[in-house]
């Protein structure tokens, strides 16, 4: 037979079958078909002795990109990269680095616990068409893993674990990490790149280091947490004087832990349910900031306030919101949806997340809320000691000692400057960025912040004089008006006397007037004489 007779052959062969397989289709009843394909899947299996996991990119109704198939995404990343041979390229930090996956159809293998396995990246083409209000598109990516029966136990509990835990690393590894900022009910977020980090941050090295190992513990400290039976959180109170470094140092955190951030701002939440919603919806690795608390909210005492209601409200020159009960347009966000928040919906979200208030005044805070368990660790920020300025120095002159460092130091332990205001002076006066131009100028400032301090001493002595003089210029004028309303009391209590006096005397004359004309009367026949008992008694006598 020709070669090609014998296409001819087995083309109209391949045509039957498929003719037979089209009708077979079209005219078998649908029950059949089904039983059919039940028990040919089965004996493939019974003689196929590898099992197969197919792991769908979406899940679920609304559309969610399954968090396995991006954790074996990122896993498949390193062993796609050295054994496939068509490649997805995706770029991410930026422009930083660039991630790389299998294309479709591709498989790379793997070894656990000297067992081998294959992952297969594939896609389903899905013929349905709907309309829906979502795009849907009609590809349905999933990644594919064989692996022999025998190894049953070991792939689905291990190593799936392993392949999970490890894709999770990587994705945190390679993310883009976000600031967070809270619209209505919804988040919105931009890229996060602060380059603030503790070496940067002016503060005394001890104390620094204290705080980064806080932070380390905590943030590997998952087992610890779920054996003690507390949810994985922390909550951090940064407190000091504007400019002393709190918000930076809540970057440096982020930046230390690879967290994202969320910037709660509590003025624009509505509601409690809606601030339980926001947080809900924050991710794990994350930190939680409601900077500037005690202006945020009427925080400050509201558990005291709701017992003295109505009392001293215009007095106080801080702007209200609302107390529990008020109806008003602003924010209803209370003192107890806040500790809610901190203690409540939100330890019950999986994860490991920081919580960080930052005030200015923490003596004005409920002390509910930044309680131990609540505040775990409340971290003090002040003025700027030497050594804080040293590395203010290192940083922005790149110099570790100075002839002026001396002076510095003599006027940094007599005045108080933020190192806000210092890294100010420090920031380059000329092109040249000549270093000692900078520490003169620091040192004007100092000795201008060291006279002020002076003046404003004074004044306060001027001041705290005079309100003490006007204060006893008050008690004399008080004392004064005292004497005199007792002088005329006494004047009036003396006319009284007086009064009553006189008034006795007339009475009397009165009487005996009277008593006078009485006698002059004739007696009655019952013996009693019409001007009473005088007459009576001397008729008696008589
Ligand atoms: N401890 C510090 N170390 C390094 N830089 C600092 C420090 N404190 C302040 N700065 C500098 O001062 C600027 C202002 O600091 P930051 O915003 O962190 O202050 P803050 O304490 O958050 O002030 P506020 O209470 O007004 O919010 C920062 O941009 C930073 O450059
Ligand atoms: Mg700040």
């Amino acid at each position: 037979m020709k070669p090609t007779d014998m296409f001819a052959q087995v083309g109209s062969v391949i045509a039957s079958v498929m003719f037979a397989w089209a009708m077979f289709k079209q005219y078998c009843p649908y029950n059949l078909q089904e039983v059919i394909d039940k028990y040919s899947k089965r004996a493939f299996t019974f003689i196929y002795p590898y099992i197969q996991i197919s792991f769908n990119e979406f899940t679920g109704d609304r559309f969610m990109r399954s968090e396995a198939y991006s954790a074996i995404e990122n896993y498949l990343g390193s062993r796609s990269s050295t054994q496939a041979k068509r490649l997805k390229a995706d770029v991410v930090k930026s422009s930083q680095s660039i991630i790389l996956s299998m294309d479709d159809h591709e498989e790379v293998e793997d070894e656990f616990q000297g067992v081998k396995l294959k992952w297969a990246a594939g896609k389903h083409i899905s013929n349905t068409q709907s309309v829906s209000f979502y795009p849907v598109t009609d590809e349905k990516k999933y990644y594919r893993l064989t692996f022999h029966r025998r190894h049953r136990q070991l792939i689905l509990g291990d190593y799936l674990n392993h392949v999970l835990k490890e894709g999770n690393e990587i994705k945190v590894r390679n993310r883009q990490r976000k600031l967070y900022t809270n619209s209505g009910s919804y988040w919105r977020h931009v890229v996060f790149q602060h380059p603030a980090s503790f070496e940067s941050l002016a503060m005394e090295a001890e104390r620094k280091q204290e705080i980064m190992d806080d932070l380390a513990v905590f943030s590997t400290a998952e087992e610890f947490y779920a054996r003690i039976g507390r949810a994985w959180k922390r909550g951090y109170l940064l407190f000091g004087p504007p400019g002393t470094g709190k918000s930076t140092m809540i970057a440096a955190m982020a930046n230390l832990l690879n967290y994202d951030i969320y910037d709660l701002e509590l003025t624009a939440v509505k509601d409690n349910t809606e601030l339980r919603k926001l947080l809900i919806d924050t991710t794990s690795r994350s930190i939680i900031v409601i900077e500037d608390i005690d202006c945020s909210l009427d925080l400050t005492g509201q558990r005291k306030k709701k017992k003295e209601e109505g009392e001293g409200d215009e007095k106080d020159p801080k702007p209200k919101l609302p107390k529990e009960e008020a109806e008003t347009k602003q924010s209803q966000v209370t003192l107890s949806g806040i500790l809610n928040f901190v203690d409540g919906v939100w330890s019950a979200c999986k994860g490991e997340r920081l919580i960080v208030f930052t005030t200015n005044f923490v003596e004005k805070l409920d002390p509910a809320l930044i309680r131990k368990g609540r505040m775990d660790k409340h971290i003090e920020l002040s003025y700027c000691s030497f050594e804080a300025f040293q590395i203010l120095a290192k940083n922005y002159l790149k110099l570790e000692s100075h002839h002026l460092f001396a002076r510095i130091q003599e006027l940094l332990g007599e005045t108080k400057m933020t190192p806000a205001e210092v890294a100010e002076h420090l920031m380059p006066k000329t092109i040249s960025g000549d270093a000692t131009v900078c520490l003169e100028s620091l040192i004007g400032g100092l000795e201008k912040a060291k006279e002020d301090a002076i003046l404003k001493a004074e004044e306060e002595v001027k001041e705290s004089a005079r309100l003490k003089a006007e204060e006893e210029a008050k008690e004399k004028e008080k004392e004064k008006e005292k004497a005199k309303a007792e002088e005329e009391e006494a004047k009036e209590k003396e006319k009284e006397k007086e009064k009553a006096k006189a008034e006795e005397e007339a009475a009397k004359e009165n009487d005996s007037s009277k008593a006078e004309e009485n006698a002059k009367k004739p007696v009655k026949e019952n013996g009693f004489c019409d001007n009473g008992n005088a007459e009576l008694i001397s008729k008696e006598k008589k």
